[in-house]
């Protein structure tokens, strides 16, 4: 028995949120801002850093035709601290081990731009677990855009149904509209109530992934 599992990145497999806003509020102290509270950053994340870094500028009243400017700040300000208080979430290196382990094929779907998050899974040594990883600038388009996530599964080239796993509301609508199960971490960075956002079974810790994973597969042979 096995699947083709699909993880968002983001508060899904990393709590990144730190990083992020870190970025983000070394980006207005450049423009003279003040900072930004972290809970404030949160809910601008999830469609890729240029969206994060045009909802920080709306916030802030800063013009919007410095915006690709701004962007390539925020992100050289992300490269060059990715990893300093980014965490992988308790129970996942064991999920993943253990998913492996049933022989299901894992890739990674975030929008977070490939370059970084490639640099971050490595950092976190998670990695070796992944066969493909598909940034918010790998194609020229992304999740909620089901093709972003089609395209995931595709690349691994593996037998098996596929699942994706995410933590917002991004997520949520990506996995309807490419109408394959959803995963729905409640610990990652979602607005919503979680009954608010389509998905076929929700989580509080990793570990509980691989037998959700399996209630997902018997359903499916049912
Ligand atoms: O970069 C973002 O805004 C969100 O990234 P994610 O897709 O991994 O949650
Ligand atoms: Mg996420």
């Amino acid at each position: 028995m096995t699947a083709v599992v699909v993880f968002d990145l983001d508060g899904t497999l990393v709590d990144s949120l730190a990083d992020i806003a870190t970025a983000a509020n070394r980006m207005l102290d450049d423009q003279r801002h003040p900072a930004l509270p972290n809970d404030t950053i949160r809910r601008f994340v999830g469609n890729g850093l240029p969206k994060l870094v045009e909802r920080v500028m709306t916030h802030c009243g800063i013009e919007p035709d410095r915006h690709a400017e701004l962007t390539q700040l925020t992100l050289a300000h992300y490269n060059a601290g990715a990893c300093d208080q980014t965490v992988v979430y308790p129970g996942v290196f064991e999920a993943l081990e253990e998913l492996r382990e049933m022989g299901c094929a894992l890739g990674v779907c975030t929008n977070k731009p490939e370059a970084p998050a490639r640099h971050v899974l490595s950092e976190l040594k998670l990695q070796p677990y992944f066969d493909t990883v598909f940034g918010g600038d790998t194609l020229d388009i992304r999740k909620p855009d089901p093709a972003h996530l089609n395209a995931s599964f595709e690349a691994l080239q593996a037998a098996g149904p596929p699942i994706f796993v995410g933590d917002s509301e991004v997520d949520a609508e990506t996995a309807q509209r490419a109408g394959v199960p959803f995963l729905l971490f409640e610990q990652g960075y979602r607005k919503s109530p979680i009954s608010d956002l389509p998905h076929t079974l929700s989580y509080q810790d990793s570990a509980e992934l691989p037998a959700l994973v399996r209630q997902i597969l018997q359903n499916d042979t049912v």
